[in-house]
């Protein structure tokens, strides 16, 4: 029997069916996680945390689908999306009214993050990162390890253009992305200054913060401490909307080029020389550490082992790796471990030991980690599997898939097999499925693993009842077509 459950190799060892089950199972899972992000872009883009939190109490559905103006017809999709959100635990699945009617309410996470009248609302960063425009260069990162022109960054090569130029030519992204890291900043601003306010920025008389947006962090301090003169220090194009601001000023320029005096932040944006070279640039604009000049650096410190237990696999160490590979689609850059932000200090300072290097290193990275948004870690997946019992039935079994055929081509598979079934919209995608036709012009009769995850009810009710009635007719199947529906109905397996 043992022999029997071992299916696979990997390297010199075999493997169970089990494990390669499981090992299937999360390769699938990394597969699809960008579905977790998808989804969580159409809650943002329909607003429905706003919806639910200005309800106060759980929302039925029926209202839900009502002020979010979901077509009738999307009834079942929308409360599949929503199942998904649930198990992500952006929203909670809860009953309402006399009638227990299914209803949703906000997690933590939702009611902190995504009501955009929240202080601390980053709506705008999910769209932001979410955007086309940053997700497509993504997709030619492998082209990219190998391009004979080395463009500096994936974004380079898919747009011919770095990202800030992009931004400097595409208005409407323009804002998008300022928004977005705004977004971001005005949270780090807030764990920031009440973890780290008073021992950092007490005594300090000017600021500027270098690429610092449209101001959010700025402002953020300004605001704590009002003796600070803050400036934001940014391209011309995202300085242009705060001319005028009465709590910071705004200085245009090129931070390869200089940066005006005060003192200074800096970004992960860059590669190490591109740090360094901003960093020297930062030294040069700052007063010497004894009359209160300091460089501020304000950035997630990698550390990839968990402190407990030395595990990699937390929470923490995802976000980290995540975003580490995130920063060289768009921009050369990077995060760093604090022993690689140490070299950097001490090598843009003009002293060549540590000691004499004035810059502080405020470590964010957990901070980030409780930031969060969004887990895209892994998500049970359920399987149906053909039972040993109807392994009988395997030369005249077709493993149908209708979520890749059109209704007509489903239409025409079960047409061909002398099942006429009315199938109003089984089969979602536009994909053909004219091989099925091909296979089952040669088997006059055998559906015994059916998946119908995409036909609607009624086109999955009756596509059954016509399959029973069809199995009547034929006793070698009608129990093992019955076993094949209860299987496929229960998402346990
Ligand atoms: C990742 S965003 C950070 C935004 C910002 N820290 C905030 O709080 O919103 C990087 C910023 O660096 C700015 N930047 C890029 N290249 C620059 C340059 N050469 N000189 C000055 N700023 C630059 C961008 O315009 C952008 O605002």
């Amino acid at each position: 029997m043992e022999s029997m459950n071992k299916s696979g190799i990997h390297g010199d060892q075999e493997v169970t069916m089990a494990e390669l089950v499981r090992d299937h199972g999360h390769l699938w899972n990394i597969t699809f996680s960008y579905v977790n992000s998808m989804a969580l872009k159409c809650a943002v883009e329909l607003g429905i945390a706003d919806v639910i939190h200005r309800h106060g109490q759980p929302l039925p559905l029926s209202v839900l689908l009502t002020k979010l103006s979901i077509l009738p017809s999307r009834t079942d999709s929308f409360r599949r999306i929503m199942r998904l959100l649930v198990h992500s635990g952006l929203f909670a699945s809860s009953t309402a009214g006399d009638e227990e009617e299914e209803a949703y309410a906000l997690t933590p996470i939702s009611a902190s993050f995504l009501v955009t009248s929240k202080a601390d609302n980053m709506s705008p960063f999910v769209l932001t990162i979410l955007d086309p425009v940053i997700v497509n260069p993504g997709h030619c990162l492998s082209r990219w390890f190998t391009s004979a022109a080395e463009p500096p960054t994936a974004f380079d090569l898919f747009h011919g253009k770095s990202v800030f130029e992009l931004t400097g030519n595409n208005p409407e992204f323009n804002v998008n992305f300022n928004l977005g890291m705004a977004a971001d900043a005005s949270f780090m601003a807030k764990l920031i200054l009440k973890q780290y306010g008073d021992g950092v920025f007490r005594g300090l008389r000017s600021l500027v913060d270098v690429g610092g947006g449209i101001g959010a962090m700025a402002t953020a301090i300004a605001e704590a401490f009002p003796q600070i003169k803050c400036a934001v220090f940014d391209l011309p194009h995202v300085v242009s909307s705060l001319q005028g601001n009465p709590t910071v000023a705004a200085i245009a320029g090129n931070m390869f080029e200089f940066v005006p005096p005060a003192d200074a932040w800096i970004l992960h944006d860059w590669n190490d020389e591109d740090c360094v070279r901003i960093l020297r640039n930062c030294k040069k604009a700052i007063p010497p550490k004894e009359e209160g000049g300091k460089v501020i650096i304000i950035e997630m410190v990698m550390k990839l082992e968990n402190e407990e237990d030395g595990s990699i696999h937390d929470e923490t160490t995802e976000t980290q790796l995540l975003l580490d590979v995130h920063m060289m689609v768009p921009a050369p850059g990077k995060e760093r471990s604090e022993a690689e932000w140490k070299r950097h200090t001490v090598t843009s300072s003009p002293h060549s030991d540590a000691a004499k290097s004035d810059s502080i290193l405020a470590p964010t990275g957990k901070l980030r980690s409780e930031a969060r948004v969004a887990q895209l870690g892994q998500q049970s997946f359920s399987f149906i599997v053909v039972p040993p019992k109807l392994s009988f039935l395997a030369p005249r079994l077709i493993p149908l898939d209708l979520r890749c055929g059109s209704a007509e081509a489903s239409r025409s598979f079960f047409a061909a097999i002398s099942l006429s079934l009315p199938l109003p919209d089984c089969g979602s995608a536009e994909a053909s499925i004219t091989s099925l036709d091909a296979i089952s012009l040669s088997l006059p009769l055998a559906v015994s693993t059916l998946n119908l995850p995409c036909g609607s009810a009624e086109a999955s009710r009756s596509l059954l009842t016509n399959l029973r009635g069809e199995a009547s007719r034929s006793p070698s199947l009608s129990t093992s077509c019955h076993e094949a529906f209860v299987l496929a109905a229960d998402p346990s397996l």
